[in-house]
Formats: structure tokens, C-alpha cells, sequence
């Protein structure tokens, strides 16, 4: 059950676990048309993917791949959440900015009216649901939004832009089927929808501790807002927890039985225990209420669109490694995380919120990585010649996690199909292109 941890990042294969192979032969051409490349993992020529992009009209061939491991294609037909791969990496990794230019001399940013958005799914009326998605303006809410939107559905998003950022849904803004509040869920919101993705919460260390008691309320309180409204509209509710409602866990891996190791009073609890009252509410309103409720316990998930100055490891590491700086390790880097995909997030949940299981279910990729081990892999991949060094231990860090994940594959039929190093390369493509276009 319990596998071993990985020591050495050179052990991490691609295996092919991934599917998803597909192949689109549906070419055209078009004169005048805007040409998009899109590149897969490796640089070379073959596994370039194009996209013809012209007035409002999409009209697009991929390459099919030599290499059989690689993703094309994410999302699962039984929930219409299939999209190529390609359109959402044109959203987060355009070889350039597509709504603004960056002048290097006088360091000023024009931002540009997009002309057309990509195309969604035309849904008939009695398929298409109106979706409230709360931080859908933040770096797991976004990729979310884009899916979400590309499936057909109609968005709203809120958002108070504590962590999120405008700039990771602009895409969007103006498209009929989308509409973006600023709203805090700490006040009461009310709006007539069908399914809410509850995710406002800022999720990462540094973030959530900066004001302990804002986590504080905009758990609990933002919590009883939006099942509020979910009882008043009849709308399903799925609460975005997290592994940390294990706090330093005891049992591992952790299963969803598991009632964690908590400290209450420390500083990790304002987001911990915060979360933890989150899940007892959304029960309470289950059984209270008759609330149709959905739990998702977020682990340890990366990408693009985390904030460069996030604070967790992962975009830390990358973004330490781009700028020649030493990779800092806080203790001994002997403590353990399992880093889950943001692809792999965002298929569960839409598999979670579209499924009949009102359980909490662990979302996470088991791949167990001590931070060490993490800290070599990004340096090797960035830059070999990048020193790693330890700083302090923060309190209260948990010192080992991985999900047990039985629950949401018995229950899903899901399980996370990016490896670490295939993800890790994508992110760093993604901040190494925000750092050319003069945006961080
Ligand atoms: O620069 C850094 C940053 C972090 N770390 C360490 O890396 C490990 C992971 O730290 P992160 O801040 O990325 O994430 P944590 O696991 O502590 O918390 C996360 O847990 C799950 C999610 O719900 C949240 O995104 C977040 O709270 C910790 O042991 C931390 O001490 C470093 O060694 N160096």
C-alpha cells in the first residue's frame, strides 16, 4: 500500500499512463488567418501543434505526436469535459501575450481588445447549467473557468482579487456565456444558479497567514453564504477542502477516514481548522438542509497561473531557478509532498461535482517527492547550475502527505495521469514566458 518515496527525480519516468492520444485530421486553410503555435513538451518540429485561428472561427489541425505518452487531450467523455490539450495551453502559454504588448524601452503595457474568443460547445438549453464558481479568478479557478466555459457552460465567477488576478480570465470577459463579480464571500451573494464550485480561499502558507482572521472568516463565513444560497436555489455545492484538514498526519497514506492531527492554536490552523469547520458546515447543511453537497480534499496541486510570488514550493523552486537564485528548502527537505497537475485537479472535480458521491474524496497524484528530492528535479530541469540550500523549518509543517486516492478511483473512475516532471515542465514554460513578455 505504501510505496516508496522518490529519492531521485532521474526515477521519474513519463510511463504511460496517459490515454490521451488523439488525432484531429480536420485541416484548413486560411489565407489571412492569425497562426498560433502551440508546442508540446519538446521543441522539436514534429510535435508541433498549430492552431488557424480567424474572425470568431477556430479552425485547427494537431500533429499527431510520435511519442504515444503524450498528452493531447484532457477531461472524460462521461461529463463532456474533453478538451484538447492545445486550446487550453493557448489560454495559459501563448507564444505571445495575446491581449497586450510589452514595450522594453519605456516599460509600458498596451493591452489590446481581443477580437474573438475560442470556441465553446454549443449546449442545447436543457443541457447547459448557469455555474457560480467562487476564486474562479485564482489560479485553480481559472484553469476550472477555462474547461468549464469550453464545455458549453455558463460562468459566473466572484472573486475579491486578494490572491486571484483578473488577468487569468480576461480571455473571457465579454463572451455571452460569462460574467465576472467582484464579490468577497464573506458578504452575502445571491444569485439563481444551478451547480457552485465554492474555491475562494487563499491556499497558499504565506498567503493564508498573512491575516489569519480573514482565512478565518472567509472560511467559515464565505462557506455559510454560499450553502446559504445553494439551500435557497437548490443548486449543488462543492467545497474546494484541502489535505490539510490532516494537518501533521499520523496515519499514512492519508484515506478519507482519517480525522487528522491538528494543531489548533498554531499557525497553520486559521486555514486548517477553518477548512475543517468549512466540511462540518457543508455536511450540517446536508443533513439539515437537504443541500446536495460535494467535498473535494484538495492535496499539494501546481501549474501555470499560481502566482510567481505564491510562497509554495513548487513555483518558489522555479521561480528561484530562472533567476540563478539557490533553491531554498525550509528544514531539512526530508519532509514529503505528492504534487498534483492542474489538469488533474480540474478533470476530478468536474467528475466529483457531476457524480453521485456526497463523500469527501482525496484529489491528489500519490507520487510521493521528499522537498530535497522536488529542489533537484527543478534544478536539473531549469538550471543545473542553481545552488540548494536549507533555511529554518516553518512550524508546524507537516513532515509527510500522500493521498490515498481508492476512493475516487472506485468512486470517479479517476486517477491523475500527469507525471511531476511533465507538469513541472510545462510551469516552467509558463513563468519562463511570463518573464519574457515583461509581466513578472
Ligand atoms: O520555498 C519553499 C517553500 C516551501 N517549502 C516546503 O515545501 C513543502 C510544501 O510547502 P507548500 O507551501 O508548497 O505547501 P504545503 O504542503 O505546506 O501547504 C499546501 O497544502 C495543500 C494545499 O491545500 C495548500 O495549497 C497549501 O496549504 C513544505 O514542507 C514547505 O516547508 C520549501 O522547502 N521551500
Amino acid at each position: 500500500m505504501d510505496t516508496p518515496v522518490r529519492q531521485n527525480p532521474d526515477s521519474v519516468e513519463t510511463n504511460g499512463s496517459h490515454n490521451n492520444t488523439t488525432s484531429q485530421n480536420h485541416v484548413s486553410e486560411i489565407a489571412d488567418a492569425t497562426m498560433i503555435s502551440l508546442v508540446n513538451g519538446s521543441e522539436s518540429p514534429e510535435d508541433t501543434e498549430r492552431i488557424h485561428w480567424e474572425s470568431g472561427r477556430r479552425l485547427w489541425r494537431t500533429v499527431e505526436k510520435t511519442n504515444a505518452n503524450t498528452i493531447t487531450v484532457v477531461g472524460h467523455e462521461c461529463v463532456k469535459s474533453v478538451v484538447p490539450l492545445d486550446l487550453l495551453r493557448y489560454l495559459y502559454l501563448p507564444r505571445h501575450p495575446h491581449d497586450r504588448y510589452f514595450d522594453t524601452e519605456t516599460r509600458t503595457l498596451s493591452y489590446i481588445r481581443s477580437r474573438s474568443f475560442l470556441p465553446v460547445k454549443s449546449l442545447p438549453p436543457g443541457q447547459r447549467k448557469r455555474i457560480l464558481v467562487t476564486g474562479g479568478a485564482g489560479f485553480v479557478g481559472s484553469h476550472l473557468v477555462d474547461r468549464l466555459m469550453l464545455m458549453g457552460q455558463e460562468v459566473i465567477v466572484i472573486d475579491n482579487y486578494f490572491t486571484g488576478r483578473k488577468s487569468n480570465i480576461a480571455h473571457w470577459i465579454g463572451h455571452p456565456n460569462f460574467e465576472l463579480i467582484r464579490h468577497d464571500v464573506v458578504d452575502p451573494f445571491l444569485i439563481e444558479v444551478d451547480q457552485i464550485y465554492h474555491l475562494a480561499c487563499p491556499a497558499s502558507p504565506p498567503h493564508y497567514q498573512h491575516n489569519p482572521i480573514k482565512t478565518v472568516k472567509t472560511s467559515v463565513m464565505g462557506t455559510i453564504n454560499m450553502l446559504g444560497l445553494a439551500k435557497r436555489v437548490k443548486a449543488r455545492f462543492l467545497l474546494a477542502s484541502t489535505s490539510e484538514i490532516y494537518g501533521d498526519p499520523e496515519v499514512h497514506p492519508q484515506t478519507e477516514t482519517y480525522w487528522g492531527n491538528v494543531n489548533p492554536i498554531g499557525p497553520r490552523a486559521c486555514y486548517d481548522e477553518g477548512k475543517r469547520v468549512a466540511e462540518t458546515l457543508t455536511y450540517a447543511y446536508r443533513h439539515q438542509d437537504h443541500v446536495n453537497v460535494r467535498v473535494a480534499r484538495i492535496f499539494n496541486t501546481y501549474g501555470p497561473r499560481m502566482n510567481e510570488n505564491d510562497g509554495r514550493v513548487v513555483s518558489n523552486f522555479i521561480m528561484q531557478a530562472l533567476r540563478g537564485e539557490e533553491l531554498t528548502i525550509y528544514g531539512d527537505g526530508s519532509q514529503t509532498r505528492s504534487f498534483q497537475y492542474i489538469h488533474d485537479l480540474v478533470d476530478a472535480l468536474i467528475l466529483l461535482m457531476n457524480n453521485d458521491c456526497d463523500e469527501p474524496v482525496n484529489l491528489g497524484n500519490p507520487d510521493e517527492y521528499t522537498i530535497r528530492s522536488l529542489a533537484e528535479l527543478v534544478r536539473d530541469e531549469v538550471n543545473p547550475d542553481c545552488k540548494i540550500t536549507t533555511l529554518k523549518a516553518t512550524i508546524d509543517d507537516p513532515k509527510r502527505r500522500k493521498p490515498d486516492i481508492s476512493r475516487a478511483e472506485d468512486k470517479l473512475g479517476w486517477k491523475p495521469t500527469w507525471p511531476v516532471r511533465q507538469g513541472i515542465q510545462e510551469t516552467v514554460q509558463y513563468f519562463r514566458r511570463q518573464m519574457e513578455a515583461g509581466l513578472i
